[in-house]
């Protein structure tokens, strides 16, 4: 044994499993996308955030080969689609939210079709394994509920052993328990070394799933990092929602000791703080001082979700805003 050192190895950055720097995407008067960089490590989940229309379908397609952009570079596992398309194709794997599947067809004879379409990658058995779907290997996929129809897309998805998965609103819809297994699915992978880009309106797939965490709106990332970077970025860790008769008026919110931000919400509000423990109890004496009545009051850790808000005024989720 030399014991020599290897700087080389030390000093060596991970290697770049999508690498884009300055992409644009414009339609003629609208700029879907504004200029963007991004970098995935091999072996990292990626989640890309935003409300309708921030720009990720957009960018996950230009990602996928399935737009060209206006600017910009685009590169996975350090090729461009320019110049390597056919090796690319064989070396990724698209799951779409909604996949059509022929009618006509088994679980088994799906995944099969679509493995003859390429010249490497998992057999048909473990292919259907791995998303759990072996009691319904003899179903056609119109008798596929929801969940297993998700799940079929995600066995087409990795049937070619892809190094890069890109997967588009994965759970939507799905009931709790689908969910998990998909989670789990996603975690096995990661482990294998592939990359995954993951679009969700989900903030706790994101929080459980994703190593970073790209936040779009408007077509540019308006924060990026990982999950707890991002909430500790907002300087608020925690959030009091309350509501009282009579409703405080907002100069009173800011009387909270470590006090960050208010939104007011239906009859009550939203209160970021630096630190539950003090300003709980400054938030009764609040209360108390303006001869109030509690009527609701909780508290909880600060997701994603608030990040996006503080950072937009907007929720991730339309319907919350
Ligand atoms: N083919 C197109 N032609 C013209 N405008 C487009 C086209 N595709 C997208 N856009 C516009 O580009 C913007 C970004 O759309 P995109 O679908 O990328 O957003 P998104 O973040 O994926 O939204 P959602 O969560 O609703 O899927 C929107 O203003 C959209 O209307």
């Amino acid at each position: 044994m030399s014991g020599g050192v290897q700087p080389s190895l030390a000093s060596t950055p991970p290697p770049l499993a999508i690498e884009v720097k300055g992409l644009i995407k414009r339609f003629e008067d609208t700029v879907a996308v504004a200029g963007i960089d991004l970098e995935v490590p091999v072996g990292q989940c990626l989640g890309l955030l935003g409300p309708n229309g921030a720009g990720k379908t957009t960018t996950v397609e230009i990602l996928e080969g399935l737009q060209p952009p206006t600017a910009g570079k685009v590169e996975l596992l350090g090729r461009s689609w320019a110049r390597d398309a056919k090796y690319l194709r064989e070396h990724i794997g698209i799951a779409l939210q909604e996949t059509r599947f022929a009618e006509r067809l088994t679980v088994e004879e799906t995944v099969r079709l679509f493995r003859s379409f390429y010249a490497q990658g998992l057999t048909v058995e473990e292919a259907i394994g791995l998303v759990h779907l072996e009691e319904k290997r003899h179903t056609y996929s119109m008798k596929l509920s929801g969940g297993q129809r998700q799940r079929l897309a995600l066995a087409v998805a990795l049937v070619a052993d892809p190094q890069i998965l890109f997967l588009d609103e994965p759970t939507t819809g799905l009931d709790p328990q689908s969910r998990r297994a998909l989670w789990d699915v996603i975690e096995g992978l990661k482990g294998k070394g592939r990359t995954v880009v993951l679009t969700t309106h989900y903030m706790e797939e994101a929080q459980v799933l994703c190593d970073q965490v790209v936040i779009m709106d408007h077509g540019r990332i308006v924060a990026q990092g990982t999950p707890p970077q991002l909430i500790a970025s907002i300087g608020a860790e925690q959030i009091i929602e309350f509501a009282s008769t009579p409703d405080l008026p907002a100069e009173a919110l800011a009387e909270v000791p470590t006090f960050v931000s208010a939104r007011s919400r239906g009859d009550g509000h939203t209160l970021s703080v630096r630190e539950l423990h003090t300003a709980l109890p400054g938030l009764l004496s609040v209360v108390a001082a303006r001869g109030a009545r509690l009527r609701h009051l909780s508290t909880r850790q600060a997701t994603l979700d608030d990040v996006f808000l503080t950072l937009t005024g907007r929720a991730l989720r339309e319907e919350e805003s």
